[in-house]
C-alpha cells in the first residue's frame, strides 16, 4: 500500500475539464498499442502506461516549445493525478514529443498584460504542478531530450532523476535573472537540493543556461546519453528504483523532501501575493515585453 505524507496536497487546483478516459489496448485498432499498454491524451500531453512494468511515459506535445501555459499546467496536473491514483502505475518518465525542446518554461504570455486575478490563477497552477510532482509517490525520471530553461528546468529538477541527451545545442538552467525576474524561493530550494548552495547561488544570480556537459558536471543532470539511448536508459533507471520496496522508497523520499515542501505549503498564499505584486509592476512588464521581442528578433 503506497504511503504518502502528501497524497492529497492542500489547496489542490480544480481542473477545468478532464482528460479522456484510459484507452484500453483491447479497444485499439490491432497493432497500435501492445496488449499491456493503456493510453490517454489531451491537447498538450500524451500518456502511455505499460501495465506489465508499471511505468508510464508522459510526452509533452505542445508545439512550438512546450511552454507552460495555464491550459498546459492544468492538463499536466490532471494527468499526474490520474497516474497517482492508478494502482497499476508506479513509475513515470517525462519527456518531450517536440523536437529539440523539453520545455521552454512558463509561458511568458501568461505573465504579460493580464489581470491580477489571472496572475494569481496562473501562479496557483504553477505551484500545483510543482507540489504534485515533488510529492509524488511514483518514481519520476526526466528524460530531457531538448532545451529546458527556467520552468522547464524546474520540472526536471522536481523529478527523482535526470537524464539529458548529449547535444551541443541544448541548454538547461534557471535563467530567470536574465529576464529581469526572480526565481521564487521554492525554485531556488529545489535547485539548491540538486547542485548545492554555492553552485546554485552563482548560477541563479547570473541566470546561467548550462550546456549539457556543464549541467552534468555541476550535478544538475545525473546522466548524459546519446539521443537513441534515452528511452532505454530512462526505463532501466526506473526499473532500478522500482526494485526497492515501495513503502521504504516512498517514505525516504517524503523524508528527504519534507522540509522544502512544508516551507512552500506554509507560504503558499503569500507566495501568490508576492508573484502578483511583482509581475504587475510596470518595470517587470517592460522587461518581459523586451525579452519576448528579443526572442522574436532572434528568429529573423
Ligand atoms: C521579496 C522578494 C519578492 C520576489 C518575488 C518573486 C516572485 C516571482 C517572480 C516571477 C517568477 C517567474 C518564474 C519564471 C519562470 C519561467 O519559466 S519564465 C520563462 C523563461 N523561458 C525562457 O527564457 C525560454 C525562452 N525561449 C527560448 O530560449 C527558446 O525559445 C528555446 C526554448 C531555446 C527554443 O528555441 P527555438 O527552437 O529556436 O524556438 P524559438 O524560435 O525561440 O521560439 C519559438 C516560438 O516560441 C516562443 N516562445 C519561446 N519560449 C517561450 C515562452 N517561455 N513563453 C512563450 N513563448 C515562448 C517564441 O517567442 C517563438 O514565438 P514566435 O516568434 O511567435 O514563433
Amino acid at each position: 500500500m503506497p504511503v504518502s505524507l502528501y497524497a492529497s496536497p492542500p489547496g489542490v487546483l480544480f481542473p477545468r475539464g478532464s482528460p479522456q478516459e484510459w484507452g484500453q489496448a483491447a479497444r485499439q485498432p490491432p497493432g497500435l498499442l501492445p496488449a499491456q499498454c493503456r493510453a490517454f491524451s489531451n491537447n498538450k500531453i500524451l500518456v502511455e502506461l505499460d501495465t506489465s512494468s508499471g511505468v508510464a511515459t508522459m510526452k509533452f506535445k505542445s508545439p512550438p516549445v512546450n511552454s507552460l501555459s495555464l491550459d498546459f499546467l492544468t492538463e499536466f496536473c490532471i494527468s499526474l493525478e490520474k497516474l497517482e491514483n492508478d494502482r497499476a502505475c508506479r513509475g513515470l518518465i517525462i519527456t518531450s514529443a517536440v523536437p529539440r525542446v523539453f520545455s521552454s518554461g512558463l509561458d511568458i504570455n501568461e505573465m504579460c498584460g493580464k489581470s491580477r486575478e489571472h496572475y494569481a490563477e496562473f501562479w496557483r497552477a504553477v505551484q500545483e504542478m510543482w507540489i504534485r510532482l515533488y510529492s509524488s509517490n511514483m518514481v519520476t525520471v526526466a528524460a530531457i531530450n531538448g532545451s529546458s530553461p527556467a520552468g522547464g528546468c524546474l520540472i526536471a529538477l522536481t523529478c527523482d532523476y535526470r537524464i539529458m541527451v548529449e547535444n551541443p545545442k541544448y541548454i538547461i538552467g534557471l535563467n530567470e535573472a536574465q529576464l529581469g525576474i526572480v526565481a521564487p524561493f521554492w525554485f531556488k530550494d529545489t535547485f539548491v537540493k540538486a547542485v548545492g548552495h554555492r553552485v546554485a547561488e552563482r548560477s541563479l544570480q547570473l541566470g546561467l543556461l548550462h550546456s549539457v556537459p556543464e549541467a552534468h558536471r555541476i550535478g544538475l543532470v545525473d546522466e548524459v546519453v546519446p539521443e537513441e539511448k534515452l528511452q532505454e536508459k530512462a526505463a532501466a533507471v526506473v526499473a532500478q528504483w522500482l526494485a526497492l520496496p515501495d513503502h521504504a522508497r516512498q517514505l525516504t523520499k517524503s523524508m528527504m523532501r519534507k522540509a522544502v515542501l512544508d516551507h512552500m505549503l506554509a507560504h503558499r498564499e503569500e507566495d501568490i501575493q508576492n508573484f502578483v505584486n511583482f509581475i504587475s509592476k510596470d518595470s517587470i512588464q517592460k522587461s518581459l515585453s523586451m525579452y519576448m521581442e528579443m526572442l522574436k528578433k532572434k528568429k529573423s
